[in-house]
């Protein structure tokens, strides 16, 4: 639809772009990336055709651009303006039919029914027509944003550029906006080209992206080609994390605000764990980046109370979620920043050690009980009831643990659970096979990710090697605990 080759352009013959060549197809979401300052702005109005080039050229449809007559220009490209404090006296519908005004033909332009139409129209899909008599001063600066967008998309365009089209919007206007427009690009193959400031909605809606750093290309490609840590660190001089979105494929950046080190000294050990009656807790000082399989509060967070809490072996299992919530909520615990598991082993049968390694240390804690030990490559031979009476492990762990640690730890933590069970000669009493683990078992990886920066926790990295070592000499010794009290 565009191809944009070799331009250079800017103000009072001073280049601000420089050399930039790259092709927008038609029915593309792209966006334009950059800092302040980057050019992103005098490109939008080069590729409008409002600022000359100094260099290069630009064709849409393979015709210069140069060369359209400026009202049929018009029909193809509608330019939805950076929202500045100007308003003028005009009502909203006012506003939205000087869209149509390219369209129209003859010497006496007036509006047919069929401009009356894609007018409503407009309006509709931007949800403006309840305040269509309004004056556009009376409005605020999102209604604005949509007043505009509907006067753009009047002018039936085939490209559309926006220059920063979220400015002013709140969430859901942001998130409406974007989705009628991407819509747009898939069912009327409209061509868009935006420019963003917030990385994370355009990795979210385009379909690529430019980076431009001091008026020139620095990057062009697929969100996750273009928002990579390092790359949007280095244009932007600023300390990124790139995540992925929870639910979509999507990159994502979090920024990192400057820290002012909090509890530097403090050391997660057991000077923290304490019993109360049914239930063991462990109250950090600091929130932990935590990884677990608990009933409350699972998977990924940042947590500071973790509960592991005894309940009978016939505890009615059904609504284990609310009924656990409920518990924590009774006994004084924020929902919101605790992790709770659930075990019929009895807390007095806890284990746990604190260890040492170099530059780093952990702190163990385990309960077993394996009264529904299972093997599991016979898994299939057991029916799915819910039964506690599990093996729950709890690593703390002083240090900053990479993405790849936490998973390793898991899985180191599991290796040396499972070898216990087999040293201990466990059998799964359904199969009569040694077993793996119980049922239900639940794992928790806790870290101050202060500190140490822990890449691998392998069984032979120095974070695996501990965890290793002692989840499989407290797991043993909770095992053999829990089965002298039964014996008793
Ligand atoms: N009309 C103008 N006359 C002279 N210089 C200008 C004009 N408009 C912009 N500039 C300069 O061109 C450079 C790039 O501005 P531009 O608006 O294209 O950047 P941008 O990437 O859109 O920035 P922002 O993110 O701040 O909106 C800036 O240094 C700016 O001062």
């Amino acid at each position: 639809m565009l191809t944009i080759r070799n331009v250079a352009g800017g103000y009072n013959g001073h280049k601000i772009v420089k050399d930039l060549s790259f092709q927008v197809h038609e029915g593309e979401f792209f966006g334009i990336l950059g800092p302040n300052g980057s050019g992103k702005t005098t490109l939008l109005k080069m590729i409008s055709g409002i600022l000359p080039l100094i260099e290069g050229s630009i064709h849409l449809k393979d015709q210069l651009l140069s060369t359209y007559p400026p009202k049929e220009l018009a029909t193809i490209i509608a330019v939805l303006p950076q929202l500045t404090g100007e308003s003028f006296s005009y009502t909203v519908e006012e506003v939205v039919v000087l869209g149509r005004y390219a369209h129209q033909k003859g010497l006496f332009q007036s509006m047919s029914s069929e401009d009356e139409r894609i007018i409503e129209e407009a309006m509709a899909q931007t949800g403006i027509l309840s305040f269509r008599h309004k004056s556009l001063m009376e409005l605020s600066g999102g209604e604005q944003q949509r007043v505009f967008l509907a006067q753009a998309l009047a002018q039936q365009p085939k490209v559309l550029l926006l220059d920063e089209p979220t400015n002013h919007l709140d969430l859901t206007y942001q998130k409406e906006l974007l989705d009628l427009i991407k819509k747009m690009t898939k069912q009327n193959r409209l061509t868009v080209i935006s420019v963003f400031h917030d990385i994370n909605l355009t990795a979210l809606y385009c379909d690529r992206l430019l980076l431009l750093d001091q008026g020139e290309l620095d990057r062009m490609g697929l969100p996750n080609e273009v928002i990579k840590e390092e790359m949007i660190q280095r244009v932007y001089s600023t300390k990124v994390n790139k995540h992925y979105h929870p639910s979509i494929p999507k990159p994502q950046i979090a920024l990192i605000p400057e820290s002012i080190p909090e509890n530097a000294l403090m050391i997660l050990n057991e000077n923290y764990l304490r019993q109360e009656g049914e239930y063991l807790v462990y109250e950090s000082p600091i929130p932990l980046k935590t990884m677990s399989s608990a009933v409350i509060n699972p998977g990924v967070g940042w947590f500071q109370s973790f509960v592991n809490r005894h309940v009978d072996k016939n505890y009615n299992c059904e609504n284990h979620f609310e009924e656990m919530s409920q518990y924590l909520v009774e006994k004084g615990f924020l929902l919101e920043s605790t992790v709770g598991m659930m075990t019929a082993v009895k807390m007095e049968d806890a284990i746990w050690k604190f260890v040492e390694g170099t530059g780093f240390s952990l702190f163990i804690v385990v309960t077993a009980g394996v009264g529904n030990a299972v093997d599991v490559s016979r898994g299939t031979d057991h029916s799915s009831n819910y039964i506690p009476g599990t093996i729950n492990i709890w690593i703390f762990i002083n240090g900053d643990l990479s993405e790849e640690a936490y998973i390793q730890a898991i899985a180191t933590a599991t290796e040396a659970k499972v070898k216990s069970l087999h040293d201990m000669k466990i059998m799964d009493p359904l199969t009569g096979t040694i077993a793996t683990g119980t049922s239900t078992d639940s794992i928790l990886i806790a870290a101050t990710q202060n500190g140490e920066k822990l890449q691998y926790a392998g069984s032979i990295a120095p974070l695996g090697q501990l965890i290793g070592t002692y989840v499989y000499q407290c797991t043993k010794k909770a095992i053999e605990k829990s089965i002298e009290r039964k014996s008793k």
